[in-house]
């Protein structure tokens, strides 16, 4: 559906957030994972064509997107990572108002879609309130009705989650799941655990580059027998990776990357993403030094 080509771009200041990017994107959830400032808003924005990359294709179901950048715009919706709302206005108002923006021409059609999407969010009993005084889960819930109305094809969520409750968190999951049965979402997020539940295919962004990306299992199941887990990190090999150090229930837990068990006290553990994210940034850590 989506083909990203040999995709670069280099803000003014010299900043190289985009560069060599492929992928090919087609119906249900995609992940893209990578730290802040990896340039997981700099591809949503292009992929949304508010940005022309320097040089590069993306191909919408075969055609070329900047040849005519409607033709994908009228099939595209976005949820930026920060939006703004209009004060003052209620909920189905402001849905009104970015339905006509949209092109919806027809009163009947937008009373239709606006219904709908309201219902989907589960905002319906909220349609007279006023978006600025929605809590953030319900706000990102409205975020995601703008980004329904017109029923397009393939939808960009940019950090969705971040900042919300664990519920809404839950409910935010289920609705993209939902969402992504009959659609391309494309999902921006630093945070593993959305993509673990979510996304069947991942991408790993790491400064402005694509390090990994295929069926998320895959991903990491190349690392079995060599992810090992112990209570401290001790002494360990001199070619062990620390991946993490984290604290279950207030008792450290030592996460390594070994081709051979690296010390008694550590066991093998089952891979997971975020071992292999992990890996990568160490990697790249590495590689920079
Ligand atoms: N308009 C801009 N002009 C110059 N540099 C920019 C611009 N937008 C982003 N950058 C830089 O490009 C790099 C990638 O930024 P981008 O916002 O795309 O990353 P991100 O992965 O979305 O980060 P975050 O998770 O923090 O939002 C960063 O170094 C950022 O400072």
């Amino acid at each position: 559906m989506l083909e990203l080509h040999n995709i670069n771009k280099t803000y003014p200041d010299g900043t190289r957030a985009l560069q060599d990017i492929s992928l090919q994107l087609g119906k249900g959830m995609v992940g893209l994972l990578g730290p802040n400032g990896a340039g997981k808003s700099s591809l949503m924005r292009t992929i949304a064509t508010l940005q022309t990359p320097d040089s590069g294709h993306i191909l919408f179901n075969g055609q070329d997107v900047w040849q005519q950048p409607t033709r994908l715009r009228n099939k595209l919706g976005y949820l930026p990572q920060h939006f703004g709302v209009y004060p003052h206005i209620s909920c189905q108002g402001l849905l009104e108002h970015l339905a006509i923006l949209k092109g919806l021409n027809s009163r009947a059609q937008r009373r239709q879609q606006i219904e709908q999407v309201l219902a989907l969010t589960n905002l319906t009993a909220h349609a007279q309130r006023q978006p600025s005084h929605f809590s953030g889960g319900m706000l990102q819930r409205f975020g995601v009705a703008q980004a329904l109305l017109g029923d397009p094809q393939v939808l960009i969520f940019d950090e969705p989650t971040s900042g919300l409750d664990p519920a809404e968190r839950l409910r935010l999951h289920q609705l993209l799941h939902d969402i992504a049965q009959t659609r391309l979402v494309l999902l921006s997020t630093h945070i593993v655990e959305d993509i673990e539940h979510l996304c069947r295919q991942t991408a790993i962004l790491l400064d402005g580059k694509i390090v990994a990306s295929g069926q998320t299992g895959a991903l990491f199941s190349g690392l079995s027998n060599r992810i090992w887990q112990g209570p401290q990190l001790g002494v360990i090999p001199e070619h062990a990776i620390l991946l993490s150090q984290r604290l279950h229930y207030g008792n450290p837990v030592v996460r390594l990357f070994c081709e051979e068990q690296p010390g008694s006290h550590f066991e093998p553990a089952i891979p997971c993403l975020q071992d292999c994210y992990f890996l990568h940034l160490v990697q790249q850590v590495q590689e920079a030094a």
